[in-house]
């Protein structure tokens, strides 16, 4: 019989490594995660999640779709090094909640103000309150109807007929050697002389068939890519010390900022003596708008219309030039778009001809696209002109997922991915299809537009804060497609199989450019 001392004392060594082991095992042993949570990043002390932040930084926007679409409620914590915490949601309750329920305490902080203020100085995308309602009251004036009527019949519709198809028709005869043209910087010149035209009732001629180069458009090209990477900067304390010694990315800011505000300083003072020489002069500009409303302070201006030319340049720019990619690969939605303008067309004419006085001006032919309008939501979703978009949090919150947050931190909300959740779009997200967005109407034949909920679309934004020009970029935008559509096809340039890449600083672009050719229509297809 064994003596009950060395029973115990092997029962001991025989069952404790077991234990332990057993132990370490279950510390050890790689957590069982969702499917969903397994391909989110992990997140370490002090370094937070910056090593895959910084291995995905040259794919931010697509990375954080990931994150997203694998996040269960579509949003995710990212944690930047030495701790600060950033909300990155996709999920239109919680957008609704910063936008709208809760808008008071999700300003753009001090934070951002403290990124794009260089550049944009107290102009209404920089500042919160009073500042902000201030200017958005003064502004919205010029976006009233009888305002957007004139700026489709003058401005919008000048630059079409005597610059862009022009361009266009030259380009499909071959002038000028291969006809290979950048379609993306067509229309951002396109875009740039527009809103030099609303902003400071300036054209700087940007759009010529010789392509000019612009120093103003230049600069500013160079202002908001800086500006942009200032906002996306993984260490923060980077481009601040290159600021302090005023040397590389930010003394190139610094260089650029100055000329566009020259630019408009020299504008602003010719603008002022014409108004003190005529002060019935019919302005239209939100420029003269400002001055006329005794507001006439250089600074205060200045910040103002480098805003709103900001706001104007590279957003419908961006919009049309993914809207012509998806659409020229996409030759069904292309006919249903020709075959809505020619209609429209007819329409119209008839009632020129008939003169009821129920159409016939540009404005209500742009109106009644219906299609075109949905095309152009369909490829702002997959395309947004600007992917993502952050406030502050003024005080602690917890967001109707549940996440807290604490004052001071960033929550972004990312029209990019959400474009891409299958949760909000269904399972065929990844189709370019016009049609989810409109309805057929059996009794009339034709289509109507069903709006989505603008907290589950945010590409524009949404509550107080909507974007001012959101009817105008429309009106502006279907002009150009009816004008172009109508007389020309729009034919990449590219190799088969090519995928174009989505790039963005503040506002998106298609990498390395969009080359196409031109060809003309014959006039009955
Ligand atoms: C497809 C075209 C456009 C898109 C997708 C777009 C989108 C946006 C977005 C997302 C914002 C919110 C930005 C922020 O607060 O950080 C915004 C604000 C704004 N947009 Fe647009 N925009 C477009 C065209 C335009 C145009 C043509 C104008 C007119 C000049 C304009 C004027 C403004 C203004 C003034 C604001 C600031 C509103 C405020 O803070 O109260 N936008 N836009």
């Amino acid at each position: 019989m064994v003596p009950l001392p060395s029973f115990l004392a092997s029962t001991f060594f025989l069952i404790f490594p077991l234990i332990f082991s057993v132990v370490i095992f279950l510390i050890l042993r790689p957590k069982r995660k969702s499917i969903e949570t397994r391909k989110l990043p992990r997140s370490y002390p002090l370094l937070g999640t910056y090593l895959a932040a910084s291995a995905n930084k040259h794919r931010r926007n697509q990375w954080f779709t990931e994150l997203l679409q694998n996040s269960p409620s579509s949003t995710f914590v990212i944690k930047h090094l030495l701790g600060p915490r950033q909300i990155l949601t996709g999920n239109p309750a919680v957008v609704q909640h910063i936008l709208k329920s809760n808008f008071p305490n999700f300003g753009k902080g001090d934070a951002f103000r403290v990124n794009v203020t260089d550049f944009l100085g107290d102009g209404i995308f920089a500042v919160d309150g009073q500042a902000w309602k201030f200017q958005r009251q003064v502004a919205s004036h010029e976006f009233n109807a009888k305002s957007l009527r004139k700026f489709v019949e003058t401005v919008v519709d000048a630059e079409l007929h005597a610059r862009l198809i022009p361009i266009l028709a030259g380009a499909a005869a071959g002038d000028g050697g291969s006809g290979l043209l950048d379609f993306q910087d067509i229309l951002q010149r396109f875009a740039f002389d527009n809103i030099c035209k609303i902003a400071f009732g300036y054209d700087p001629a940007y759009l010529l068939p010789s392509l000019p180069e612009s120093k103003l458009a230049v600069a500013f090209d160079a202002a908001t890519k800086i500006t942009g990477e200032r906002s996306m900067s993984l260490i923060p304390l980077m481009w601040k010390i290159k600021k302090f010694f005023n040397v590389g990315s930010q003394r190139e800011l610094a260089e650029a900022v100055a000329v566009v505000r020259e630019f408009a300083l020299t504008v602003i003072r010719e603008k002022k003596k014409e108004l003190a020489e005529n002060s019935s002069l019919d302005s239209v500009d939100l420029l003269s708008r400002f001055l006329s409303s005794g507001h006439s302070d250089d600074k205060f201006v200045t910040d103002i219309v480098i805003s709103f030319v900001l706001a104007g340049r590279d957003t419908t720019s961006a919009a049309l030039t993914w809207f012509f990619w998806l659409v020229s690969t996409h030759p069904r939605v292309e006919r249903e778009i020709l075959s809505e303008i020619i209609s429209s067309e007819k329409k119209s004419s008839a009632a020129e001809e008939g003169g009821t006085g129920g159409g016939g001006s540009v404005y209500e032919e742009v109106k009644e696209m219906v299609y075109t309008h949905a095309a152009l939501c369909e490829s702002m979703r997959l395309y947004p002109p600007v992917p993502s978009d952050s406030k502050h949090a003024a005080n602690d919150d917890v967001l109707p997922n549940g996440t807290a947050v604490k004052k001071g931190e960033r929550v972004t909300y990312h029209p990019y991915a959400m474009g891409r959740l299958e949760v909000i779009w269904g399972k065929d997200w990844p189709e370019y299809r016009p049609e989810r967005w409109l309805k057929w109407d059996e009794a009339a034949k034709k289509w109507s537009f069903v709006a989505r909920d603008p907290y589950s679309y945010p590409v524009f934004q949404a509550g107080p804060r909507i974007c001012l020009g959101k009817e105008m970029a429309f009106l502006q935008m279907k002009r150009v497609v009816a004008g172009v559509v109508r007389r020309f096809r729009v034919v990449p340039a590219v190799d088969e199989g090519f995928n174009p890449v989505f790039l963005s600083y503040l506002t998106a672009k298609m990498k390395g450019g969009f080359p196409v050719k031109i060809h003309e229509r014959s006039i009955n297809c």
